[in-house]
């Protein structure tokens, strides 16, 4: 394991203050866009390492969740810790990839890797910038632009650049919608070998089940508008070295499926106690 990896776990590992504190803690959040409900009341606890999928109905309040996670927008009700710290506005320590990867199109590969690198010493930046553009398969790629780039490399470009501050946490929404087939599963297998190998913990906003099973060492399904947690999973999946091929994956894929198809459907009541990551009664 080199010395980026390393670098990663330890700052994803690390809290600043109260070792004990829990990456992310939702207490009562809800949003209001104009006065009308769009997510919430959530209450939610992520810990350090958890590999999170969130599938729900569109527009339930998805982004709106991870954005307000970020700090991009303050929720209208409720708080926001991040290592028991309050959430208020953007902060390095949270990285976010989009579904589009908003590379700035003007800089090479390693510029845009680099960019919030800036204000570290020169040696330290190029040396950090290597390591992520090798992590991520992007070494020969290093001095091209934007434009040159496949839509897998550019997700790729814009997972480095988040990763590159040592964030404690990734968001990332629905950052393989727009690949191909082919493209999306190959990313979710590298982007599942970086959280293995990092120890980074994640949130993944997804439309798609099959991602959400494969990906999820916690799964939670929002219901429809406005969006609030109706299943809460933690799932062994994985850990495993070939979770498509275990029988358990069909069995969870299928279970997961039912409960969005619900949601959608508006019969996406609350079921056990979500929020902590139980196994809840929905298949009961
Ligand atoms: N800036 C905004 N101003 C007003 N309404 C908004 C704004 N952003 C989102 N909304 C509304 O809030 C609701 C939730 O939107 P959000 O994008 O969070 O849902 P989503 O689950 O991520 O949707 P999708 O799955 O379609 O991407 C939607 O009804 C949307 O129209």
């Amino acid at each position: 394991m080199d010395g980026t990896v390393d670098g990663i776990a330890e700052s994803a590992v690390d809290g600043p203050v109260g070792g004990a504190a829990a990456a992310i803690e939702l207490k009562g959040v809800s949003h209001s866009y104009r006065g009308r409900l769009a997510l919430g009341p959530i209450d939610l606890t992520i810990e350090a390492g958890e590999f999170v999928t969130v599938v729900g109905p569109s527009g339930c309040g998805k982004s709106t969740l991870l954005r307000a996670i970020a700090g991009f927008t303050a929720p209208t009700a409720g708080g926001i810790t991040a290592s028991g710290v309050p959430v208020d506005g953007p902060d390095p320590s949270r990285g976010f990839v989009f579904q589009q990867s908003r590379l700035f199109p003007w800089l090479t590969v390693a510029a845009n890797v680099g960019f919030g690198l800036r204000r570290r010493p020169k040696a330290e930046r190029v040396a950090r910038v290597d390591e992520l553009l090798a992590l991520t398969g992007l070494a020969d790629a290093a001095r091209l632009r934007p434009y040159e780039l496949s839509g897998g490399m550019r997700q790729r470009a814009a997972i480095a650049r988040a990763l590159a501050p040592g964030p404690r946490v990734l968001l990332m929404d629905e950052p393989f919608a727009a690949l191909d087939a082919f493209t999306r599963e190959r990313m979710q297998d590298e982007v599942r070998d970086l959280w293995r190998r990092t120890g980074t913990t994640v949130v993944f906003i997804t439309h798609s089940v099959d991602e959400a099973v494969y990906l999820g060492t916690r799964i939670l399904a929002l219901s429809g508008s406005p969006g609030r947690v109706v299943l809460d999973e933690r799932s062994e999946l994985p850990a495993l070295d070939h979770p498509r091929t275990d029988p358990r994956f069909g069995v969870s894929r299928e279970r997961l499926a039912e409960v969005v198809r619900s949601a959608a459907e508006g019969a996406g009541d609350l079921v056990g106690d979500p929020g902590r990551g139980r196994t809840l009664a929905a298949e009961a």
